[in-house]
């Protein structure tokens, strides 16, 4: 017996080594067994952990290289590339986790969608720091929407513009990249205009005010963003407004950003049915003036309530641009513009927004104007509504206290509406060809 010996205990007992005290042999054998049985099972326990430890590390490395397998197949490791050679950009685009995004859309529940576009679902997600964000996931094993995912984010870290929505972030270790934009709580100005559930009747105020917001961005984005960019689909569903009906521009996801050297680009035809540029579907040339004619379309919209595209319009009147040129041709403009927008004292404006729309959507590029001059134009008309309104309700001497003087300043951008004004009655002629 090891660690015992018997002399001076009585048979059946022994006596500890070290206690010399004298205990049955029974209780003995069970110490041994215990010590037997407790060694078996820590021994087990720790061979149980190794493995467990070993098992959780191959996890995590095969998660980590699938997380990177991810990013290289969404592009990451050329948009790192692109956006260190791109020089320094206007907005920082955070990295989000793949746990943080699934936190944020409670797993994407059904319930959480907000909307479904080309490119593929938008969810409303909850960050830790209680913001809301919008989160655009990309469809499933479709390569040319993750090229068109890397442009988005390429072409709106360029851009930091009020009325342009902002990118905070991407996530790119997804089986599909995802996008979070900050949220735009009052819906699409499609939605505004054309949905039946919306009761929303936007006034004329507000229409032109939107149709300025948006001509300026775009202005700003072809001829003040530090590389010139075309949306290339630019409609109504693209707009988004906020909670005071400010415009926000969404989905870059096929604009381009064009070299500095390059006046036009050629590219495959990408953009919206009813909004896309003629000349450019048939020539593939792509160059700003494709937005100018979506621009038009858009005012078109604003202007007559009605959708860029309707197979319910007799025969030549399907697109809106024809639509408006038959209006313009049989002298019924006023038949076409929304219920909700004329008024007695607002034709005149009516008429210029239509004439402006009209050129913007003239066959040719050429023809059409450049949007720092729609932007000044439509800015005008809304200058000269102001001073309008101004005049109307303070006589002129109140006016001059109150400083209106400034406004009467700013009239002078509104010449440019005024002096074309005089051009409505030819330009109906036109536009009637
Ligand atoms: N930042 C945002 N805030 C709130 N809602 C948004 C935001 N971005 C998109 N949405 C909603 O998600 C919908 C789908 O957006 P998305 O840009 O993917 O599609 P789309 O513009 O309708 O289609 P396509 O991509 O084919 O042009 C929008 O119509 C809008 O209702």
């Amino acid at each position: 017996m090891i660690g015992s010996y018997r002399c001076n205990c009585p048979s059946g007992y022994y006596s500890n080594v070290t206690t010399h005290i004298c205990m049955p042999e029974d209780s003995h054998k069970y110490f041994e067994w215990t010590r037997i049985f407790l060694g078996t099972t820590i021994g087990f326990l720790v061979i149980l952990l190794v493995a467990i430890c070993i098992k959780q590390k191959m996890k995590h490395k095969k998660n980590t290289e699938l997380r990177q397998q991810f990013f290289e197949q969404n592009g990451g490791g050329m948009l790192i590339q692109r956006l260190s050679g791109a020089g320094p950009t206007n907005v920082d685009v955070k990295i989000f986790t793949e746990e943080g995004m699934k936190e944020a859309t409670n797993n994407y529940e059904e319930s959480r969608i907000l909307g479904q576009g080309g490119q593929g679902t938008v969810y409303k997600g909850i960050l830790p720091d209680h913001s809301i964000v919008a989160i655009k996931k990309s469809r499933l094993g479709d390569s040319s929407q993750v090229e068109q995912f890397i442009n988005e984010i390429l072409v709106l870290s360029q851009i930091n513009h009020r009325n342009v929505v902002k990118l905070l972030g991407c996530c790119l270790e997804t089986e599909v990249p995802l996008l979070v934009y900050e949220f735009i709580s009052s819906g699409t100005l499609f939605d505004h205009l054309h949905s039946s559930i919306s009761d929303s009747s936007l006034k004329w105020e507000h229409r032109l005010r939107i149709a300025v917001e948006i001509a300026g961005t775009l202005a700003y984005l072809h001829s003040s963003a530090s590389i010139p960019i075309i949306h290339r689909d630019i409609k109504t569903a693209n707009i988004l407004l906020d909670e005071n009906l400010t415009a926000k521009v969404a989905d870059f996801g096929a604009s381009r950003l064009i070299p500095m050297d390059k006046e036009q680009l050629t590219t495959m035809v990408q953009g919206t049915l009813g909004y896309l540029d003629p000349e450019y579907y048939n020539t593939g040339l792509l160059n700003e003036k494709s937005d100018v004619y979506s621009f038009g379309v858009v005012l078109m919209e604003l202007l007559s309530g009605q959708k860029a595209l309707c197979f319910e319009r007799p025969h030549n009147s399907k697109h809106i641009v024809s639509y408006f040129a038959s209006a313009l041709k049989e002298n019924r403009l006023h038949e076409i513009i929304d219920g909700h927008v004329m008024n007695e004292n607002n034709q005149r404006e009516i008429q210029e927004a239509t004439r402006i729309a009209v050129e913007c959507t003239r066959v040719t590029g050429e023809e059409r104007p450049r949007m720092t001059e729609v932007a000044a134009m439509l800015e005008g008309l809304r200058a000269t509504k102001t001073k309008h309104q101004w005049s109307d309700q303070y006589p002129p001497e109140t006016a001059h206290l109150l400083g209106v003087d400034i406004l009467s300043a700013e009239g002078e951008t509104s010449s440019i509406g005024y002096d074309s004004i005089k051009n409505v009655a030819i330009l109906d002629i036109e536009a009637g060809r």
